[in-house]
């Protein structure tokens, strides 16, 4: 009689991680386009400034594009996704497919984020830009639905902080919440941008109850993180990856926090920690070099996202590919991480419980227990086979 032992570190396979139910909760619309809608919409539309209009080499051109070590000019290569999404019909279409895409990638809670202030160029007001976006997105649930997947997404309304919009697009936000919109956030490049300059439309939020998160620590150190959280009150930090700045790590392996980093662990402050979009933006070197690592070993409330899936040619599957690569990571470490994200969401408490009870770890569990029913040599070979 032969027993089988269940494997030590239970490292998934590439389907698995497919099939793994993620949770991501940074993601830009206008940074996850396929490159052959792109094309499709600047035909219609007559927009004649794409760099390439075969989708491949377009789709190529942006990751190169991106590739460039600096947010500004990470943040240029927008101009072309934004300027094919100013009519109605196109943000519908670019929102179901966003949808789409993430649940057969296997993400089953989304938050995603754009800029209704840059989608007024065709006439639309910001009201319709956002009710567009939202019926995109319902689209998009339900045709993944139809395809046997499962997926909700939540917007994000973002502000761009080089702008001065962000106390109306806060209160597009409330305007629009429990209507599909979940929170606030704002982006854009950060030096030079603090976000004390919006305010605001924090302490607007604040006296609403309502959710916010803000792009901080990515391209600028700790001074941004600090004004983010204690400044602003940001519920959870876009990026955040510059905390590393705050932690000391000795040559015995002993670690010191300083008061800032203490207090986002302490405090249980989420990071929407963008691996593949770091490396492009010069924030880290490599994926073994992610401070992702270091901060996972902590316990800091990290979470694992694509940014601009579109920008880095990225998903959720690949993000945790390169993961599992440099550091190892099992099913386990997967689970913590979606585990993770999904407390960390804007939606109601109750349906975060649920969705972790009763998606997320009924999902990791099918998927560890899969090595108990694999046909191996020793069980479907003969009695002479096993010797
Ligand atoms: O990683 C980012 N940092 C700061 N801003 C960003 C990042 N990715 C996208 N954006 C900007 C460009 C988009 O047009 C805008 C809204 O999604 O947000
Ligand atoms: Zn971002």
């Amino acid at each position: 009689m032969t027993s089988q032992t269940a494997p030590k570190a239970n490292t998934p396979s590439s389907d698995q991680i497919r099939r793994a139910p993620k949770v991501l909760l940074h993601d830009h619309l206008d940074g996850g386009l396929r490159p052959g809608t792109i094309v499709e919409l600047a035909r219609e539309t007559g927009y004649s400034r794409l760099p390439e209009t075969d989708p491949d080499k377009l789709g190529v051109w942006f990751r190169e594009a991106a590739d460039s070590g600096s947010l500004e000019r990470y943040l240029e290569t927008f101009s072309h996704t934004v300027a094919v999404m100013q009519t109605r019909d196109a943000l519908v279409r670019v929102a179901a497919e966003c949808a789409v895409d993430l649940a057969e990638d296997g993400v089953v809670y989304a938050e995603v984020r754009y800029a209704p202030e840059q989608h007024l160029e065709g006439g639309l007001s910001l009201e319709e830009v956002v009710e567009a976006v939202n019926e995109g997105f319902r689209e998009g649930e339900r045709i993944a639905r139809s395809n046997g997947h499962r997926i909700r997404v939540g917007a994000l309304l973002t502000a761009m902080r080089h702008a001065a919009r962000a106390l109306e697009i806060a209160e597009l936000a409330n305007r629009y919440r429990d209507l599909g919109v979940v929170g606030f956030d704002i982006a854009g490049a950060e030096a030079g941008h603090p976000p004390t300059r919006h305010l605001d439309a924090f302490e607007y939020l604040k006296r609403e109850n309502n959710h916010f998160t803000i792009h901080a620590g990515e391209a600028f150190g700790l001074p941004s993180i600090w004004q983010a959280l204690q400044w602003c009150g940001a519920d959870r930090l876009g990026h955040g990856v510059r905390i590393i700045d705050d932690i000391q790590v000795h040559a015995d392996g002993s670690v010191k926090l300083g008061r800032l980093a203490s207090y986002v662990r302490d405090k249980r402050i989420p990071l929407e920690l963008c691996p593949s979009s770091n490396l492009q933006t010069g924030a880290a070197d490599s994926y073994a070099a992610h401070p992702i690592g270091l901060l996972r070993r902590l316990h800091f409330r990290a979470t694992v996202n694509t940014d601009n899936r579109l920008m880095s040619n990225t998903s959720m599957s690949r993000e945790f590919e390169h993961l599992v690569e440099a550091f190892g990571y099992t099913l386990d470490d997967m689970q913590w991480f979606s585990v993770n994200a999904m407390k960390s969401s804007f939606i109601p408490f109750d349906e975060r419980l649920a969705m972790i009870n009763d998606v997320i770890k009924p999902g990791y569990a099918e998927l560890k227990s899969e090595w108990l029913f694999q046909q191996t040599a020793s069980t479907s070979g003969s009695a002479a086979d096993a010797g």
